[in-house]
């Protein structure tokens, strides 16, 4: 589902209402009321006080809009008219007029010197002030009325976006944003609902189809895009009937040292799990007896030592490897890291301390050459950074924009895929950015990241592209942890329980 910049609405917001031949206030109508129908469905309290908070954009005129729709039902409703200008856009004005008309609601009016209302746990609040068109700070006496809702423990629905949002920027430092409980947001997803920024204020978000454009959504270039079922669909490629393990690919996992087996166990086992061929492993051999008893689908690679990975030749052509996990830091996990890196003719999934070594040999003055590594990043290779990894890898950012920025050029600079891991995960190529939609903090405990690159690396030995696999594999892998944690909850979830769900994931690829 792509993800829009505001201009990027405006633009099918207005080529919309040509196409269906309606007004700009239609839209809205129609917007407002539909919004109204979600409101109406989670009204369950008689006693419930419903404060609608109404700025003199477009947002305040949904705002007041579903104003006027609650009051036709009965509901009493108190309208706050916040008005930090004299000015109102035409659709606003139109649809004060008509509340006043039905003279149903208290309309009030705030300014900077009005007394603040007071928000109780009986109140649910419709946040209706500021939406996409936020371009600078709210007025100070704006930020108090968040500040004073946010402290208080009433209910809040926010229209579009949480006042104080912005699409563009992470909110500064002494800025106030509404905290909403759920926000019932126009047509696209909105990039900041997905940035730990603005975590903090973003409750349950559905996403509304008001009937815009499909023609004109087609038409304009989005970078950025939420990973859903419907394009995880797409990137899926259904198994032929006539087929053999070769058709599948050859995987090899490399990682583990001496205290850290488990990790590359894990990873191989969802390897295995991934609809990939053959899955081979290269770890240090006083882990050998351990896999097989684990693992008895893979093969073992010799290694020369029982406590590191060694750059043995293969001795066949693998399709994909994966490199990293648990390898440590040593100087014999570096000198064969880069033997490995060097000599890879395949394409390569790399994690963990992998990447700890890459970045510890990334000339930090200018990141522009590496220096032990030297160049031997290959390209479409897939990076798989946690935040920690991926600070040691691109620097320290201020915000999450900056973070997103310092990835695309990190990306463009070495040519290769960032999987940036978080809450919701962001998968980066060049200036292409994928939000996952899948995934739950269950996923926060250890190994979850190990069968990530598992199942990454046997999806690039079947032969999806670099990016198709990445982006395939964080939304299926997020989507198993969801579909674990259902079952079992997001407390008792453990990272094998994750590769047990990979078949049902699997399935709603199909369904
Ligand atoms: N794009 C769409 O598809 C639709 C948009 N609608 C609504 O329209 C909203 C956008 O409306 P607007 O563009 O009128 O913008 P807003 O209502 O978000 O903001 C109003 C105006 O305030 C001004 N402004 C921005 N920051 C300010 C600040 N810090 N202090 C003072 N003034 C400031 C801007 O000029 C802005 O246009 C959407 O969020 C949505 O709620 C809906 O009515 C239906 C359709
Ligand atoms: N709160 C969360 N919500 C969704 N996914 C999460 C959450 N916490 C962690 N994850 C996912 O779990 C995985 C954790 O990876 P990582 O930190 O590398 O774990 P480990 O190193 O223990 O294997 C990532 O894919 C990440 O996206
Ligand atoms: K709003």
């Amino acid at each position: 589902m792509k993800i829009l910049e505001a201009s990027q609405l405006a633009d099918l917001d207005s080529y919309s209402c040509k196409e269906q031949n309606i007004s700009s206030w239609e839209l809205m109508e129609r917007a407002a009321g539909l919004a109204y129908e979600e409101i109406k469905t989670r009204l369950n309290s008689a006693t419930q006080q419903i404060k609608v908070l109404a700025g003199p954009g477009n947002n305040g005129g949904d705002g007041l809009a579903i104003a006027y729709f609650l009051a036709q039902d009965g509901w009493d409703v108190d309208v706050f008219l916040v008005n930090f200008t004299s000015s109102r856009s035409p659709d606003n004005q139109k649809n004060l007029v008509r509340l006043k008309n039905q003279a149903k609601s208290n309309i009030r009016e705030l300014t900077e010197d009005s007394e603040l209302p007071e928000f109780t746990s009986e109140d649910l609040v419709i946040d209706a002030i500021f939406g996409v068109g936020l371009n600078r700070s709210m007025p100070e006496f704006v930020q108090k009325l968040a500040r004073k809702h946010n402290g208080s423990a009433s209910q809040c629905i926010c229209i579009d976006v949480p006042s104080g949002m912005y699409l563009d920027q992470s909110p500064g430092e002494d800025e106030a944003v509404f905290q909403s409980d759920l926000i019932l947001t126009f047509q696209t997803p909105k990039l900041p609902f997905y940035l730990p920024d603005y975590s903090g204020v973003v409750g349950e978000v559905k996403i509304i189809d008001i009937g815009l454009s499909q023609k004109r959504l087609s038409e304009i270039s989005s970078e950025l895009n939420l990973v859903d079922l419907s394009l995880a669909k797409k990137l899926y490629r259904p198994r032929p009937r006539f087929s053999h393990k070769g058709t599948y690919g050859h995987a090899v996992l490399i990682g583990g040292s001496e205290l850290m087996l488990g990790s590359v166990i894990l990873s191989s086992k969802s390897c295995m799990h991934s609809g990939v061929g053959k899955t081979s492993v290269l770890m240090p051999s006083r882990g050998h007896s351990a896999l097989i008893q684990h693992l008895p689908e893979a093969m073992l690679v010799e290694n020369a030592s029982e406590d590191f990975i060694s750059d043995q030749d293969l001795g066949f052509n693998a399709d994909a490897i994966g490199i990293g996990i648990g390898i440590g830091t040593s100087e014999a996990a570096l000198s064969a890291l880069g033997a490995w890196l060097e000599k890879a003719d395949c394409p390569l999934v790399i994690d963990a301390d992998a990447l700890n070594l890459i970045a510890e040999h990334i000339t930090l003055k200018d990141k522009k050459r590496l220096r032990t590594l030297d160049g031997q990043v290959p390209k479409k290779s897939i990076l798989t950074p946690h935040p920690g990894e991926l600070r040691r890898l691109v620097g320290s950012w201020k915000d999450d924009f900056e973070k997103l920025n310092l990835i695309k050029d990190f990306s463009k600079q070495f040519d290769v895929i960032v999987l940036a891991k978080d809450a919701y995960s962001l998968c980066v190529y060049q200036d292409q950015v994928f939000v996952n939609s899948t995934g739950n903090s269950g996923m926060a405990t250890a190994g979850s990241g190990d069968v990530l690159t598992g199942l990454l690396t046997g999806l690039l030995a079947q032969g999806y592209s670099s990016l198709n696999a990445a982006v395939l594999g964080m939304f299926l892998h997020g989507l198993a942890g969801d579909l674990a944690a259902e079952e079992m909850s997001e407390e008792s979830l453990t990272a094998s329980d994750i590769i047990r769900y990979f078949g049902d994931s699997f399935s709603k690829l199909k369904a």
